[in-house]
């Protein structure tokens, strides 16, 4: 080696090292999160929140971190998890708008046009584009398909009826995961997709969504230079990666077949269904071009809700299952109440919505299982916008990433009573000591807040009331082994898996 190349690897290295030294000296003592605590890697450099994220289990980490430092836990150099059940409202709320970071960019496909509700970080586009389909995720507008939905849930009983007699083990969250796509087809298409027809992974929908969370969720927590390096990398180098991606361009395809199928179906004749497509293609007939809402924006209203209200749906029924499963007591108190609901003429089977939400104890429980195990498990993250802001007890400055995880504020004891961490969905009914149940509920964010809130609510709500009620008296579920427990993946969507359960078919006389 050439005494020049030597001298210049030396000043190199130095450089680096300065450089470094510098960071961390700067992070560490100068930077405007300084005081806030945190593990020590995290204050430095964003490999731990990326580490962390990969390790699929961030939910039990932020929990023993907040647990440990309060409401503030620096994640990273500039970003901050927040568990201040007070800044929900702050954070989320509308009097000053908090935009979404571009943790978000990673899921966002290479589109010049719109790219969705939940994608879009330019708060007055999204805020101009929500609006016009707002009416069509409607509960009213959701309740007209609300037959469509009964048909779904007639179908997985027909199966699970099935199941009971042969007395064979089933993986439950593997057939309420078709049964959320199946609805998902029904309410946007008229029709199920038929993944519990043909009890398939129908166009490999559900493998892909799981192939591609994670690459998705890692590359959005990168620091952002390396986002699309990691993305095109995943792309190289992972089979399954590459897999996904055809099986959702295979959904994009069906999308606009399915759009151009329906508009020349309500061309030819009135079939008196009201799906959400219809209601679309209806906005964009008669306002399309003033308002610019084009088939194509039909296709990414469709096939991004696919996306994202399929998996959170089923998650947030498996858990509410799960849980009574675990919890012999609740189960029987509510199977008490539906059985009673029935006999005085208050419920039918299928349960109408209207008819469901009534019941106290099935609101509770309901409420219970998505608290205890929120289907989003990961922060939520957004950027502090101009002129900072005063977050329990802490100035962040314009800039500052900060978020709240429904997994972590669901298990405020503060907000919940002292038993936070177990299910009892008694709490509902009588708020234990110094709780109160407006501030429960305003505490609940498996929805998000504010104006992201997820546009699905009322789609999920409706599938989870009519079909919890419905299974519970039709059937008795058992775990195969609560020895075990289900296994969780949290890759943004906390997904269970392993829920084995044997079932019989319950007798009236
Ligand atoms: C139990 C079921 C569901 C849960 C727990 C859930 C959860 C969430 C959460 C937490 C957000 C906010 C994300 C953020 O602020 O970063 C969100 C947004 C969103 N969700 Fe859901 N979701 C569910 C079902 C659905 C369904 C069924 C659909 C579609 C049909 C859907 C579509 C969306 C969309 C498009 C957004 C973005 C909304 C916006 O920014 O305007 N979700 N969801």
């Amino acid at each position: 080696m050439s005494l020049e190349t030597a001298v210049l690897i030396r000043i190199l290295f130095t450089t680096v090292v300065l450089y470094i030294t510098g960071w961390i000296v700067y992070c560490r003592y100068f930077h405007p999160l300084r005081a806030i605590p945190g593990p020590f890697l995290a204050s430095i450099s964003r490999s731990w929140i990326v580490y962390k994220t990969m390790a699929a289990d961030m939910e039990h980490t932020q929990r023993a971190l907040h647990k440990k430092h309060g409401y503030l836990v620096r994640i990273a150099p500039n970003e901050v998890s927040c568990s201040d059940p007070e800044a929900i409202k702050t954070i989320y709320g509308v009097k000053r708008l908090f935009r979404k970071t571009d943790f978000y960019n990673a899921w966002a496909p290479p589109n010049n046009g719109y790219v969705g509700h939940f994608l879009t970080r330019d708060e007055k586009v999204h805020s101009e584009r929500r609006r016009i389909v707002n009416n069509v995720y409607s509960m009213s507008s959701v309740l007209e398909s609300e037959e469509a939905v009964n048909s779904c849930s007639q179908l997985l009983c027909e199966i699970m009826s099935e199941f009971a007699r042969q007395k064979k083990e089933v993986d439950l969250g593997l057939w309420i995961n078709m049964y959320a796509f199946d609805v998902l087809g029904e309410l946007f298409y008229g029709k199920m997709f038929g993944f519990m027809r043909d009890r398939t992974d129908f166009g490999g929908y559900m493998k892909a969504i799981d192939s591609l969370l994670p690459a998705f969720t890692i590359g959005g927590t990168l620091p952002s230079y390396l986002t699309k390096l990691y993305l095109l990398s995943t792309i190289l180098f992972s089979p399954s990666v590459r897999g996904a991606l055809g099986a959702i361009k295979h959904i994009e395809i069906a999308s606009k077949n399915a759009v151009q199928k329906r508009k020349q179906e309500l061309e030819e004749k009135e079939d008196g269904k009201h799906d959400m497509l219809r209601k679309m293609l209806e906005i964009s007939s008669e306002k399309g071009s003033k308002i610019h809402f084009s088939h194509e924006d039909i296709y990414v209203e469709s096939h991004s809700s696919l996306f994202a209200g399929a998996d959170t749906t089923a998650a947030a029924i498996n858990s509410i299952l799960y849980y009574l499963m675990l919890n012999p007591v609740a189960y029987e108190k509510l199977t008490a109440e539906i059985d009673a609901s029935v006999i005085s003429g208050d419920l039918s089977i299928p349960a109408s919505y209207a008819e469901a939400i009534k019941l106290p104890y099935l609101k509770a429980c309901i409420n219970e299982g998505m608290r205890l195990y929120p289907s989003v498990g990961l922060t939520m993250p957004r950027l502090v916008p101009a002129g900072g802001a005063s977050i329990s007890g802490h100035y962040f400055a314009e800039g500052c990433r900060i978020g709240i995880n429904p997994a972590v504020v669901h298990y405020d004891k503060r907000v919940y009573g002292e038993d936070a961490d177990r299910f009892n969905p008694d709490r509902w009914i009588h708020a234990p000591d110094g709780c109160d149940i407006p501030r429960m509920d305003r505490t609940m964010i498996q929805f998000g807040a504010g104006p992201r809130t997820c546009i699905g609510k009322n789609i999920s709500l409706s599938e989870i009331y009519k079909l919890v009620p419905h299974l519970v008296r039709l059937f008795h579920f058992r775990l195969a082994d609560p020895s075990t427990g289900w296994k969780t993946k949290d890759y943004w969507f906390n997904k269970q898996t392993g829920i084995n359960i044997y079932m019989e078919e319950r007798i009236f006389h």
